[in-house]
């Protein structure tokens, strides 16, 4: 399992994350028609905004899932899969015909595997894919390594960072 606090830091900026997720757009154009799309709260909901505005889908609907525990400590681990909130029964009964589904990234594969069980025809996208979970996605952008953890420009705010060498003075 990924730990932030030991692993590799990718940390993306709102501009590099409008870049990834508009290339994920692109894949997805010769991939598609897709009627509707499905996001995953609360992680897919940025990416979902740039998609569906590239690829003109105007039936949006959600999925709430929490898995992680970001807590007060800075460690972040994963816990049992919470549904908060499912799918409408319309786009239910399609099975995920016509369906795209997105999300920021997949990691460990199981909140991909929990959406796919709902949806098994759907298209599952993600913008970021780490290689436990890549199988479980149809169409990505970037494959980071299973110890590298993803900040994304949401939850990063600017702060002071220190020289590396330690005595090049603050
Ligand atoms: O492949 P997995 O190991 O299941 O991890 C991937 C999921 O973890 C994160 O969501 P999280 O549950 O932290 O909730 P959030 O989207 O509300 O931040 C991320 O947005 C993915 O949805
Ligand atoms: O690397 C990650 N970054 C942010 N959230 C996550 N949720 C699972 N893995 C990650
Ligand atoms: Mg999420």
């Amino acid at each position: 399992m990924s730990d932030p606090l030991n692993d590799k830091a990718f940390p993306v900026s709102w501009d590099q994350f409008h870049r990834d997720a508009r290339a994920l757009a692109w894949r997805l154009a010769e991939k598609g028609p897709f009627d509707s799309m499905v996001t995953i709260t609360r992680g897919g909901l940025v990416p979902a905004a740039i998609v569906c505005r590239e690829l003109g889908i105007r039936t949006i609907d959600t999925v709430s899932i929490a898995s992680y525990d970001h807590g007060g400590t800075g460690e972040q681990t994963q816990g049992a899969l919470a549904i908060l909130k499912t799918v409408s029964s319309k786009i239910l009964d399609t099975k995920g015909v016509g369906v795209l589904i997105i999300d920021d990234l997949v990691d460990t594969g199981k909140t991909a595997q929990e959406v796919r069980s709902m949806l098994p025809e759907a298209h599952f996208a993600t913008v970021y894919a780490k290689p436990m979970g890549r199988p479980l996605v149809d169409t990505f952008v970037t494959e980071v390594s299973q110890d590298t953890w993803i900040y994304f420009p949401w939850d990063l705010g600017y702060s002071f960072v220190p020289p590396i060498a330690k005595d090049a003075g603050d």
